[in-house]
């Protein structure tokens, strides 16, 4: 522990030019802000209470991007990026499922806080080469403009590749010093943070555990015990203690995760089970931090270099995300709400997480197409298709939450989108309401554990049961979106599968449930620069082996909400072949005189249109024998009775 992320990309970073190192933080930065006395661990009751806030650090200098986002110094609640709407959602019968956490319809929102010494933002994003913004040469002003943004976009540059080299020389070093480590830790002299009246470290007999139950833990035991699993799972054979297994480790590193973090175990476990031990912590560091406020240029309404002009001189310190967008801009600092100023009101920008451009992006729709964005509200991705489509075509956007279509059609209007139309029907419903899109955004209702940094109510109030619904309401959708895409589309015929979750329940399976059950859809490049491959195996499971196209994205690895994004390709229905270019099934049949003779199978010919009526009409009589109502007959079955 104590050194950077190995998990760490090579520059260009989409957000951060350095990785998030909670190592460190666990080790040291959190200890460093207690005093004398043991604290108990931290546990959520209350997500509302639990307020992320973000400063930026006065020392610019030693700022690496993550080290501005800290404790004191209050600059913003980003609690007022969530939509209320949210919440009510919940309660609603169809969302009953509905775990979203999308942030996109903001209240307004102030980021205050200490210029940092350089007087520009803190230096923790790569800008972007491709935005047309940056023609003007630098100059050495102070705050950032636009005719300095190109001048420093360059040094950043710079800086951030001499920072890569330096963290590989450190992630070497600490390599190198980590066997010195190990001996001096195991004999009680030193733990890996260098405490040098450190106990030697066993693992809890079943009583201690039942003891500490019964107290509140202290916050340093926990974390050196946390960093004492991590280290001996890395070094098992060597550092594990005499008659215990890697399971005592990994079962009492999962109860410290639940208990230090305030995950329920279940939630702990599952998530832990997604990383290499030490990446785990680094995920669950990362949820306790905020991610970078994002806002999306509309390009429907101005270009990134005027509205980021206009916002600078309106006091707000920002700067472009990455090269991988050309509408992105992070906030860093801001002396009005974001949310509320006239431009925000004139719609000249969304206040949307960085993840939420990536389905879009993946989406690539074209002009003149006709979209359906099945799960819409309330809005986000909605109106950057209808920028990229530059109000032609026509785009549906659907959401089965009447009362989330309200702040959608809002969006809607405010940006300006003039080839919307907003509807409400349940995606289970399409493609019977319609269908022959060219192209389909499903961004699934999920359990949101991609935006726990966002929303810690996720912590504690996911179940088993819940996690077994959300995936199969996410199956039946996502087939009913592949039904809705037309084959016979010349520009498209793709769909793209999104969720603001991290589990392998609610993305792989449910993408790998996809192409077994539709035999016409096959996964495509989603055309995102980075991100994590999906999983081809996990835990036991294996799926189809192109699910290597599918993209994850993680708060500690690419600082953005956990994400997931995978493309399909949908293909024409291949008719079975006829029956006289098939192998016959052979079967046995028993003549009158009682001889057994080998003759092929009758077709049994199965057309499902000319079927319906028949097995609507079966399905009536079998919910009348069990003394259910049946719903009424449809217009086909009354023609064809
Ligand atoms: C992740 S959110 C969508 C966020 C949205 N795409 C955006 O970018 O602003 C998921 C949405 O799915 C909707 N939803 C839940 N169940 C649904 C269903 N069966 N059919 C259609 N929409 C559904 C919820 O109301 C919620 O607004």
């Amino acid at each position: 522990m104590g050194r950077r992320a190995k998990n760490k990309q090579p520059p260009p970073e989409p957000l951060d030019a350095k990785p998030y190192s909670s190592t460190k933080k666990l080790g040291k930065r959190k200890a460093e802000t207690q005093d004398d006395k043991p604290r108990p661990a931290k546990k959520i009751k209350d997500s509302k209470s639990k307020k992320p806030r973000v400063t930026f650090d006065d020392d610019a200098g030693s700022n690496d991007g993550w080290e501005g986002v800290q404790d004191d110094g209050v600059i913003g609640d980003l609690d007022d990026l969530i939509d209320d709407e949210d919440d009510d959602m919940l309660r609603g019968p169809v969302q009953e499922l509905d775990f979203d956490s999308d942030e996109d319809e903001p209240a307004p929102l102030l980021l205050r806080g200490r210029k940092s010494k350089q007087g520009g933002p803190a230096p923790n994003i790569i800008p972007t080469g491709s935005d047309d913004s940056s023609e003007e040469s630098g100059s050495d002003d102070e705050r950032t403009t636009m005719a300095n943004m190109e001048a420093r976009s360059r040094a950043l540059d710079a800086k951030a590749a001499a920072e890569a080299e330096l963290d590989i020389e450190e992630f070497q070093q600490a390599a190198a010093d980590e066997d010195d480590e190990d001996d001096v830790d195991m004999d009680g002299q030193e733990d890996a943070n260098g405490d040098m009246d450190a106990e030697p470290f066993h693992l809890p007999t079943a009583e201690e555990r039942e003891e500490e139950k019964l107290t509140v833990p202290d916050v340093h035991t926990v974390q050196r015990r946390m960093r004492e699993c991590v280290r001996i799972l890395g070094k098992f054979k060597r550092l594990a203690a005499e008659g215990h297994s890697r399971s005592d480790y990994i079962a009492q590193l999962i109860l410290d995760i639940s208990s230090h973090y305030g995950y329920n175990d279940f939630l702990a476990e599952k998530l832990f089970h997604l990383f290499p031990v030490a990446e785990a912590i680094e995920f669950f560091e990362a949820n306790e931090v905020p991610r970078p406020v994002t806002i999306r240029t509309n390009t429907l309404r101005t270009r990134r270099r005027d509205l980021a002009q206009a916002l600078v001189n309106r006091g707000v310190n920002l700067e472009p995300i990455g090269k991988w967008t050309n509408v992105g801009l992070q906030v860093f600092e801001s002396s009005v709400p974001i949310g509320a100023t006239p431009e925000y009101l004139a719609g000249h920008y969304m206040l949307q997480a960085a993840s939420s451009f990536l389905p879009v992006i993946a989406l690539a729709p074209q002009p003149n197409e006709r979209v359906l964005d099945m799960a819409s509200a309330p809005g986000g991705k909605t109106t950057h298709i209808a920028a990229l489509l530059q109000n032609t075509g026509v785009v549906f956007a659907n959401d089965a939450n009447k009362a989330r279509t309200k702040s959608l059609t809002a969006n809607v209007h405010r940006l300006g989108c003039k080839n919307v139309v907003v509807c409400s029907y349940d995606g289970r419903e399409f493609p019977k309401v319609m269908g022959g899109f060219d192209r389909v955004l499903l961004d699934a209702p999920c359990s949101g554990t991609g935006v726990i940094s966002k929303d810690a109510s996720v912590k504690i109030n996911k179940s088993e049961r819940d996690f077994t619904l959300l995936s199969h309401l996410q199956k039946q959708l996502i087939l009913c979106a592949i039904d809705s895409v037309s084959p016979e589309s010349k520009t498209g015929g793709y769909i793209v599968y999104s969720t603001c979750s991290v589990t392998v329940d609610e993305n792989e399976s449910v993408v790998d449930y996809a192409l077994r059950k539709r035999p016409n859809v096959k996964l495509v490049e989603t055309g995102l620069e980075f991100g994590r491959e999906g999983f081809t195996k996990f835990r036991g499971k294996t799926f189809h082996p192109s699910l290597n196209l599918t993209r994850r994205f993680y708060p500690h690895v690419h600082n953005m909400d956990g994400f997931f994004v995978a493309k399909f390709k949908v293909e024409k229905r291949v008719k079975a072949k006829k029956a006289d270019e098939e192998e016959p099934i052979m079967v046995e049949v028993v003549a009158e005189d009682g001889t057994v003779e080998n003759k092929p199978q009758e077709d049994a010919g199965f057309d499902s249109d000319e079927d319906r009526p028949y097995l609507e009409e079966s399905k009536r009589r079998r919910m009348k024998a069990k003394g259910l109502r049946p719903p009424p007959r449809s217009k086909t079955v009354k023609a064809t009775a």
